[in-house]
């Protein structure tokens, strides 16, 4: 037992059920392993360090077999992936699967080479519990080919035009799909949930969605059997935070200060008025 109260019925108590998460994730503090990239390491274990989860940024192969078994929970993001990470990042996965280990996979501009389509293929097969991406790696994730003109890691696609691709993504491979954008989406291939927070100057800072992916992995990791309303809730509690940074902040720089600031202090009037979560 963590000592905190039955949580309350999902759907309609959305405010609720942000703030029990949020006093879960800092009650039990799992332990996320992240391997993602080289850009994003710093944002990623402080938006986990604030939240009270506890980051572990662990991609050797040679401690895979050792360390993944005693995670909490795993982020894979394939941003810098080489040849040299993917094995550790297929290993990892692997563990993470066989042992009932929640994790998650942001699926960083698949759509620029043979090479991400393929490690993403081969990461599917290892059944993330949740994918996370913006609008453009959802569709081309989805659709399994090259996109025209693909821009790299930012998004060329609003996210409700991704809607339907990421409710077929679910499907097709088991996992909740998540969508970021001015609107986030998350499906299970069956229900839609909408989140309607957050500030435009996000997309200003790197990397603050594979932060959020990371947030993701440590929601899920406290209530795993409720994958798709705990993603809601991480983007939203992210995105509460920023909407408070975003008060006193006077660009990119000090946003990432002042978020990182507001996710630590949320309370549970600040998460009541100002989750925006709905049904689609
Ligand atoms: N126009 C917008 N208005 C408000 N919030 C936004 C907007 N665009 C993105 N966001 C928020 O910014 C965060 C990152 O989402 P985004 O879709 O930009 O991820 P991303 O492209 O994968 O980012 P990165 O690759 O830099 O990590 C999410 O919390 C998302 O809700
Ligand atoms: C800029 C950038 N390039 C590879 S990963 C990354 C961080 C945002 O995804
Ligand atoms: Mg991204």
């Amino acid at each position: 037992m963590d000592g905190l109260k039955s949580p309350p019925p999902f759907e309609t108590e959305w405010t609720e059920t942000a703030w029990y998460l949020v006093e879960k994730l800092r009650t039990k503090s799992p332990l996320i392993q992240c391997i993602t990239n080289l850009v994003s390491m710093d944002i990623t274990a402080n938006i986990l360090l604030s939240s009270g989860a506890s980051p572990a940024m662990v991609h050797s192969i040679r401690e895979i077999q050792d360390f993944t078994p005693r995670i909490d929970g795993l982020c894979i993001n394939i941003g810098t992936i080489s040849e040299d990470w993917l094995p550790s990042m297929l290993s990892a996965a692997e563990v993470a699967r066989n042992s009932s280990i929640p994790w998650v996979l942001d699926p960083v501009a698949v759509s620029i080479s043979e090479f991400r389509m393929k490690a993403c293929s081969d990461l599917l097969s290892m059944k993330p519990l949740v994918i996370r991406g913006n609008a453009s790696e959802i569709i081309a994730l989805s659709n399994a080919f090259r996109l025209e003109n693909s821009k790299g890691a930012d998004s060329s696609h609003e996210s409700t035009e991704a809607i339907d691709v990421a409710k077929s993504l679910s499907v097709s491979s088991g996992s909740v799909v998540a969508v970021t954008g001015a609107v986030d989406y998350v499906t299970d291939g069956t229900r839609v949930i909408g989140i309607r927070n957050g500030v435009p100057m996000l997309q200003k800072i790197t990397a603050t969605g594979c932060a959020v992916t990371a947030l993701i992995t440590a929601f899920v990791s406290v209530d795993p059997n409720r994958a798709l309303e705990a993603t809601a809730c991480a983007l939203s509690i992210f995105a509460v935070a920023s909407e408070i940074g975003m008060e006193v902040a006077g660009g990119p720089g000090s946003l990432r200060m002042h978020l990182i600031d507001a996710l630590y202090s949320l309370d549970q009037p600040t998460v009541r008025s100002r989750v925006r979560i709905f049904r689609v």
